[in-house]
């Protein structure tokens, strides 16, 4: 199965860029930038990456991006992703990144675009993997901080594909966020929301009907409400599934519990993807290769999620055509 999944060519619809900082790469950026860290070693950062819960992994998350400090930075972290990402067969990656992030640590909104801008550039020609861009926005964060960096963001709407909602989801309901979403809309952005990952079923229903969202980053709580399930299904809304991210912070026990195949069998529209891959595990290849194991899939469904991900994915007709045919070639 590792031949045929290597491949494949993969489409990830669910990277937080900032999420595929190695700790390798960690330690070089706070040696190069002079900032202190607090682990000894790589291998005392690797061993802090054990995770309770969402909160837990995202404290370290955010501590870990202290590091990015010059569009170099931003730069070299997304290369770094692009490049593994390549030669494990990933062919299309829609990045989400947290400008919020980096505004409140005093980086400025145009050293992260200018770097990830170059970095999309330079995978698009030299690496033939495709990327889109999805500057998501904090819920944990007061909803008018959105609007405001949404509005800075006006020399970039062009450049972007889609605003997207991360960050802690408990007592952060889609509703928050209307306004923001709405003006999206109106600008012409495509909207996309995690919700059901920690928090309820609810979640994903408000998302759809207030955020107006065009997929639904997790989803996988979406099975506790038997009327969802059936709108989901009706609707066919991608789902951007991540099976090891949703081990890593317990949000399933192990990965043989995981709803995936019921997802599946529920004729939803299933992607998979790998979160946050420098803290859960691996990337999109190492996901493919857990999934296989755990729940037996022939290759014929790794076909599926894959033109399911392709179909939805932020990237123009033409390469969308090509693309499918190799998936289809394999
Ligand atoms: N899995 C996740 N859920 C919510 N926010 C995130 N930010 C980075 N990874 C995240
Ligand atoms: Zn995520």
């Amino acid at each position: 199965m590792e031949p045929f999944l290597r491949a494949l060519p993969k489409v990830e619809l669910h990277l937080h860029i900032e999420g595929s900082l190695e700790p390798e790469l960690m330690f070089a950026l706070a040696e190069r930038n002079g900032v202190a860290l607090p682990y000894a070693s790589v291998k005392e950062a690797k061993a802090a990456y054990d995770f309770d819960d969402l909160q837990g992994f995202l404290d370290l998350y955010y501590q870990g991006m202290s590091v990015l400090l010059h569009e170099r930075d931003f730069f070299d972290l997304a290369m770094d992703y692009f490049r593994r990402a390549s030669a494990e067969g990933v062919v299309h990656i829609d990045m989400h990144f947290d400008p919020q992030a980096h505004l409140q640590r005093g980086v400025a909104l145009d050293i992260v675009m200018r770097g990830l801008l170059a970095a999309k550039e330079e995978a698009e020609r030299s690496l033939d993997l495709s990327v889109g861009m999805i500057m998501a926005f904090l819920r944990d964060r007061p909803a008018e901080e959105a609007l405001e960096v949404l509005e800075l963001a006006k020399p970039y709407w062009q450049r972007l594909d889609a605003i997207g909602l991360d960050s802690a989801e408990r007592d952060h309901p889609p509703t928050k966020f209307v306004a923001l979403f709405a003006r999206a809309k109106e600008i012409g952005l495509a909207r996309v929301a995690h919700a059901g990952e920690e928090g309820p079923a609810a979640y994903i229903s408000q998302a759809l009907d207030d955020l107006d969202v065009c997929r639904i980053d997790h989803g996988v709580r979406c099975l506790e409400d038997e009327a969802l399930i059936a709108r989901l299904r009706e609707q066919q809304t991608v789902l951007t599934v991540c099976p090891l991210s949703n081990v890593a912070l317990k949000v399933v026990d192990d990965l043989r519990q995981h709803p995936l195949p019921r997802l599946l069998d529920e004729g939803l529209n299933i992607t998979i993807s790998s979160d946050d891959p420098a803290y859960f595990g691996g990337g999109l290849l190492t996901n493919h290769l857990a999934c296989a194991e755990a729940f037996g899939w022939d290759e014929k469904v790794f076909e599926q999620l894959n033109r399911n991900a392709l179909a939805e994915a932020f990237m123009d007709d033409a390469r969308r055509a090509i693309l499918l045919q190799r998936i289809d070639k394999v």
